[in-house]
Order: C-alpha cells, then structure tokens, then sequence
C-alpha cells in the first residue's frame, strides 16, 4: 500500500520507525551470526568460520537497499520535503534515545537517506554529520560487556580458571590448570614478580571472546592500585582436538596488532558494541575508535568515525595533499596527505599499456581481498564514493595528474574537489624505497629484515590461498613494526586459480638465446622459475633472497601449497611470535 505523505510530515512517525526497523533486523542478523562463532569454533568448523565472515560483509547493504525500497514503495520517499525529512530525524532521535546501538542506528539512517536525498542535504539537519545520541556507560540489559573476577581464596590462579571456565566452551581442555600456570609464569616474567594485591584488585574481562580464524581471544586487564594491566589469551585446539591457551599476550603494542587491518575481522557477540570499544580503547588508547569498530565487523560505522576524524584533522592542519611516494601505478592513482598516516587511491579511466582488465574487474579484486583471510599480510581498504576534499590543500601536480588520468572520477564544485570513487588505506613506506635505503646506508641487518618478511609475506598469502600476481617490491609496503605487507591488489589470484608450471627446455640453443618466449602460455599459467629476473637484480638482494626464500622460485613450493588449499587444510597464522607460544600443543594438522 502507497501511503502520500502530507505536509509537514504526518507519516514521519511511520518512516522513522521504518527505518528503525530496518536497522533493528540488521543488528540481529548480525549478532546471530556472530554468536553462531562459539558453535564455530566448538565445532573446528573452519571452512564454516571464513564463509560466515565472508557473508557477513554483505548484510548491512543487503539491509540498507531492503529498506530504501520500502520507503520509496510505501511512502513514496523521493517526495518527502524538507520539513518531514527534518522531522523525521527528530522522531528517529526519539527512537534511540533508550537504543543499545544508537551509534550504528545513526549510520544507517545515514546510509538510507543519502540513497534517498540529494547531496545537498548532507548536513546536521538531515542526517547525522555528527553524533547525537551519547554512547558513554550504555548498560546491556541482557549480557553485560564485562565480567570482573575477584581473587579470593583461590588467588589470582583461581580467578583465571573461572575467567576461563566462564566461557562455557562446549569442548574439553587438554590441561586447563596446565595452561593457567603458563599465564601465571609468563605475568610472573613480564612483572618481574607478581605485585602485591591492593585492596581494589579486579580482573575485568570482555564477556565474549573474540573469533576470528581457528583461535578465540579472552580480551581484559587486570587492575591493581592506579595500575592497569591488559592482557589477551589466544584459545585453540591442539591435536586431539582439545582445548588449550596458547600464549598470554601481555604488551599493549602486541595486543593492538591483533587488531591491524590486515587480518580479518573479529566476529565478537555484542548487546552494547560501543562499550566493547570504549573497553578497548582503555587498554589501546592509541587506537583509533573507527578501526576498532572495523575490526569488530562493525565496518560502515568504522568508516563513518574515519570519515569524521579525517574531516576534523584537515580543519586543524594546513600542509596539502601530495603524490604518495614511490613508483606511480599504472592502475591507481595514489595521494597522500604527509600529516595523516593514510593513502587515497583512485581508479584511473586509462590503465598503463601492460594492464589488461577493467575497472569492474579491479573493483572486484578489492572487494576479494575484504572476503578473504588478509591473514596480517593484505592491507585493508575503506572504499568511498562522493567524497568532498577542499580544493585548495591540493597540489597541483595532483591536479594535473586527475585531469591527464582520471578525468571522469572527479568534479569540481566552487571550492570543493569531489572524488567520485576511492579506496583509503594506511600509510606505508614502499619496500622498494625501504630496500634502496637500507642498501644505501649499508643496514645489512635492516635489508635482511625486510626481505625475510617478503619472503613470509609471499609464502603466507599462498598459503591463505592468495597468489599475489604482480610481485614486484613497489607493490609492497613495510609498517612501522618492520612487517610487510601487499597493497596491489589488481593482479592477484585465488592460488587455485593458476597454473604454476616449470618452463619447458628450449628445443635448441638458438630459441634459448633468442629471447623469444618458445612455450605456448595461457592467461593463468605463472612460471616461479622467472621470479628471479625482475625480483634480483641486486647482487646483495639476491643472495639474501636465496638464503632465505630460495623455493618460493621454484613450481614445487607453489604447487604443494595448491594441493593443501584443495584437500581442504585452513593454514594456523598466529599473530604474534612463535617464541611467545607456550608450546603446549602443536597446531591442530586437521
Ligand atoms: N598503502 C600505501 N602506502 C604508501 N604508499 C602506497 C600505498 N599504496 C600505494 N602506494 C604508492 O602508490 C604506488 C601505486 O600504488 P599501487 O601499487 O596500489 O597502484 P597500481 O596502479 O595498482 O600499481 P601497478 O602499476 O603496480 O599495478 C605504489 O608504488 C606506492 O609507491
């Protein structure tokens, strides 16, 4: 039924609660698959676990398209005017002033209606340019964020047993008071001693665990006096398919890198997210809030808070977008502003000669590497359209490179510059400006470091089912933790997708020498045995490429990590060092 909608917004109500609605059945799908991630893992259902992460990408769209269709079909919503629409939003306040996730309530009101409204309406009286729900001390009313442990008769050691056993995992531990005297030691180690309890001692933890691959986090920290203490205990199974901890990380820095965009997102049950945040931020405060909600799978409100912070920076800075360093692409066109630690990459009209694909196959690739375990070597990518940059913070060899080769992603309006398309990702340096420096100054150490973690980067990603394509150093970065990681995405391949052949003798000395390729290849065919010609140019390079990675340049590395991938086999990546592993198990072989 077609509902006309009046003046000065009788159905306003009715649309408000449309969209409420329509938020309200999001989150529910969305809980539901995060809480099916305890049966997940109970289960060892791995194959399960990516396929859940994977689909779960698609629910806020799928939920935000639902409900603008209900509102053009029942009321009609291209036609709404200006006082409904504002009063709409005031009603929609009202809807959340009691509301567990207004802040994610408030994003999806925006989502809808900038399908709906025209850009001239993107401000505070429309839509939530800024918040106006608070989101400080949300109380579940159900499952509260965290649960505080006491050490009572049964001391600290006790109250790790019932932080543990609180989890209720439907799976047996191999050793659990084994593994509950390994996180006592390691604190022991870490603290040099265990301190004297002060009369407010707690341990609070985060009452779900975080899934994410075969491993569920218990995130909490202890407090003791003025002094906080965060920790994060990895569980997985061994083996026999019994339950152990596989380590207690102990380091804020250590325990932020679980959360680095390049690995997957987490799927943690969450009544109140922002108070999942606001815990989180007490223990890794240098942690933006907007990759913290993208790492919990909450990603449109990640991107939102980015886009906020981002907008409140360039109004408290002055230096000007510039090229991003390093080798242009032939593909994207990347920006940078140097006093935001992040690049804007655009998709060029007209790709460089070698590049033989499209836009709709790049934009594809991009949204692949969301899908897929990044397993801490793929940088993520937050994708816009129709973002508004001040014309003047630009350089003019920006300016000029837009015009030359992308002249239909942008418009310029007055002041503004809008960039029709573009993907955001974090800063870093390219390993082959890294590896120049590094030779340069002679930091034999430094060039070691960097190639090693190329090499694991490499044999990661195969393993992860993931073939980089064009392997070149400018197409990997190195963080300020010296990891590496891959940031090109327009040629990569699902490993089981290509064809990984040895290159046939020549039939005689001539073809060999006449640089002429003698063998029929096709489009998925790659020959490792090539690697070396454009990879090792450097004699330094290359002897250290060899000491380390010498198989990755050979069809057999490749081809046995396809057979693992084919017979089913999930890879363990353990987000941090092996020498912090108890060694009470080895990974499960499954
Ligand atoms: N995350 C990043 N941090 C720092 N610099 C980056 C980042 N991503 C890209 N760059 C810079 O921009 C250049 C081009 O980026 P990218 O490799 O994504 O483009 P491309 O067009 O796909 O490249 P190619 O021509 O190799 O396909 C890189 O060589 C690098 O110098």
């Amino acid at each position: 039924m077609k509902i006309s909608v009046g003046l000065y917004g009788t159905n306003a109500h009715q649309i408000a609660l449309a969209l409420i609605q329509g938020f309200n059945k999001h989150y529910t799908l969305f809980r539901q698959t995060c809480r099916e991630a305890k049966t997940r893992f109970e289960q060892g259902d791995w194959l399960g676990v990516h396929k859940a992460v994977k689909e779960r990408i698609r629910f806020y769209d799928d939920r935000v398209d639902e409900c603008v269709e209900r509102l053009r079909n029942d009321f009609d919503a291209g036609t709404i005017d200006q006082p409904t629409w504002q009063q709409i939003k005031l009603l929609y306040i009202g809807l959340l002033l009691n509301h567990k996730q207004p802040e994610l309530a408030e994003t999806f009101f925006n989502s809808v209606t900038t399908k709906i409204l025209h850009r001239n309406y993107f401000h505070n009286d429309f839509i939530f340019v800024r918040p106006t729900v608070s989101t400080e001390n949300i109380e579940a009313d159900h499952d509260p964020t965290y649960r505080s442990y006491y050490a009572k008769d049964d001391g600290v050691r006790g109250a790790m047993l019932a932080i543990v056993r609180d989890f209720d995992w439907q799976r047996p531990f191999a050793d659990l008071e084994r593994d509950v005297d390994h996180v006592y030691q390691a604190i022991h180690r870490f603290l040099n001693g265990i301190p004297r309890r002060e009369v407010n001692f707690q341990i609070q933890v985060l009452a779900s665990a975080f899934y994410r691959n075969k491993a569920a986090y218990i995130i909490g920290k202890a407090v003791n006096g003025a002094a906080e203490y965060p920790f994060a205990i990895p569980v997985m199974h061994d083996e026999d398919g019994k339950l152990y901890l596989d380590t207690v990380l102990l380091d804020a820095w250590r325990i932020g890198l679980l959360f680095s965009l390049s690995r997957a997102y987490f799927m943690v049950d969450m009544e109140v997210p922002s108070g999942y945040v606001q815990f989180l931020r007490s223990i890794l405060p240098a942690k933006p809030r907007s990759e913290l909600y993208i790492m919990l799978g909450l990603g449109k409100q990640g991107k939102t808070m980015f886009f906020r912070d981002f907008i409140y920076h360039l109004h408290h800075s002055e230096d000007k977008f510039i090229m991003a360093p390093g080798i242009r692409g032939l593909v994207m066109l990347v920006f940078t502003l140097p006093s935001y630690p992040y690049v804007f990459k655009i998709i060029r009209d007209v790709f460089g000669a070698s590049k033989n694909m499209d836009r709709a196959t790049v934009k594809k690739k991009f949204m692949l590497v969301k899908q897929v375990d990044r397993v801490g070597r793929m940088a993520d990518t937050l994708e816009f359209s129709n973002v508004l940059f001040p014309l003047d913070r630009f350089d003019p060899e920006i300016l000029d490179e837009l015009e030359k080769l992308a002249p239909s992603c942008y418009e310029i309006d007055g002041e503004q510059l809008i960039i029709k398309h573009l993907y955001i990702e974090r800063r870093m340096e390219p390993l082959n400006i890294h590896l120049e420096r590094m030779e340069r100054s002679n930091n034999i150490e430094g060039l070691e470091h960097a190639i090693k973690e190329y090499g694991s980067a490499i044999r990661e990603l195969a393993q992860a089912n993931i073939f980089p394509g064009d392997m070149l150093w400018k197409n990997f970065g190195i963080t300020r933790f010296g990891r590496v990681v891959f940031y090109d995405y327009d040629e990569i391949e699902y490993m089981t997708d290509c064809n990984f052949r040895r290159i046939p003798p020549a039939p005689d000395f001539e073809t060999e020498m006449s640089g002429e390729v003698w063998y029929a290849v096709a489009r998925n065919d790659v020959f490792p045995e090539e690697f070396a010609t454009f990879l090792l140019a450097s004699p330094v390079v290359r002897k250290i490429f060899y000491k380390h990675h010498a198989d990755l340049l050979s069809p057999k590395f490749w081809q046995e990590a396809q057979q693992k991938i084919r017979a089913g086999h999930v890879e363990d990546f353990f987000p941090y060092p092996q020498e912090l592993r108890f060694g009470n198990s080895k990974p499960d072989a499954a």
